[in-house]
C-alpha cells in the first residue's frame, strides 16, 4: 500500500522534535510501547515531531499554561502514513471515526496534529479527563457531558488554550488538535528512524 498521490504545491517539510524546542514539554508516546489501542508497539522511539509553525504555537500553549500550574502532555505528533494504514485496518466499523482514512491520511502524517493532555505540575500526574486516550466511546467526544465538573473544565481549559493559538479540536477526540496550516504540508511516510 502507498500513500495516496498529492496534487499542487506544498511548503518544505520542516519537522521539529518537540522536546527540542521545549524541554518542559512532557512526553507519553503510547504508540511506542504496547499500552495502546493497537495492542502492539508502532514506534520505534519514543518521540514526538510536528512542522516548526505548530511546534511553536504548541510552546505557546505550554508557556501559558504554566501559571495556571499545568504542562502539556503529549501523546502524539508526526506520525508516518504506513502506521494511519494499520490503525484504520485494526479498528472495526463501527469505530473508524476514531481512526483516519488512509486513503484520505491523516493531519498527523502531515505533521500538523497533536494528541495531548494536561499535567498537573504540583501533583505530579495526568490531569483526569472525561475520557481516555484513545478511548473509542462517546466519552471522547469533545462535547461529551458526562466525567465530572473538573474533569469537563480541565478538558475545556486544554481546548480554550489550544484554539488560541492555531488549533482546532476534532469532534470525536478531545486530545486531538488540527494545526490551521494542515493543508499546506504533504502527507509523508518516513519513519521514525529516518527523521
Ligand atoms: C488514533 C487517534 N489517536 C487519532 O489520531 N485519530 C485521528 C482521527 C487520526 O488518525 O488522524
Ligand atoms: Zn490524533
Amino acid at each position: 500500500a502507498q500513500p495516496p498521490r498529492e496534487t499542487g504545491s506544498f511548503r518544505p517539510t520542516d519537522l521539529v522534535e518537540l522536546t527540542q524546542l521545549d524541554p518542559t514539554i512532557r512526553l507519553d508516546i503510547r504508540y511506542a510501547t504496547a499500552q495502546n489501542f493497537m495492542g502492539r508497539v508502532l514506534y520505534p522511539q519514543a518521540r514526538a515531531f510536528l512542522q516548526r509553525p505548530a511546534a511553536e504555537a504548541l510552546a505557546q500553549v505550554n508557556a501559558e499554561l504554566k501559571p495556571q500550574g499545568y504542562c502539556l502532555l503529549v501523546f502524539d505528533g508526526y506520525r508516518p502514513w504506513r502506521i494511519t494504514k494499520q490503525m484504520w485496518d485494526h479498528t472495526p466499523a463501527d469505530k473508524k471515526e476514531f481512526v483516519a482514512d488512509p486513503r484520505k491520511g491523516s493531519r498527523h502524517n502531515r505533521g500538523c496534529a497533536v494528541d495531548l493532555s494536561l499535567w498537573d505540575i504540583a501533583a505530579n500526574h495526568e490531569v483526569p479527563m472525561p475520557g481516555e486516550y484513545d478511548e473509542m466511546s462517546p466519552r471522547s467526544y469533545a462535547a461529551y457531558a458526562g466525567g465530572t465538573p473538573a474533569q469537563r473544565a480541565a478538558r475545556d481549559l486544554l481546548r480554550a488554550r489550544m484554539e488560541a493559538h492555531g488549533f482546532t479540536v476534532l469532534p470525536a477526540e478531545w486530545w486531538h488538535f488540527d494545526f490551521k496550516d494542515w493543508k499546506a504540508y504533504p502527507i509523508q511516510d518516513v519513519p521514525f528512524e529516518k527523521l
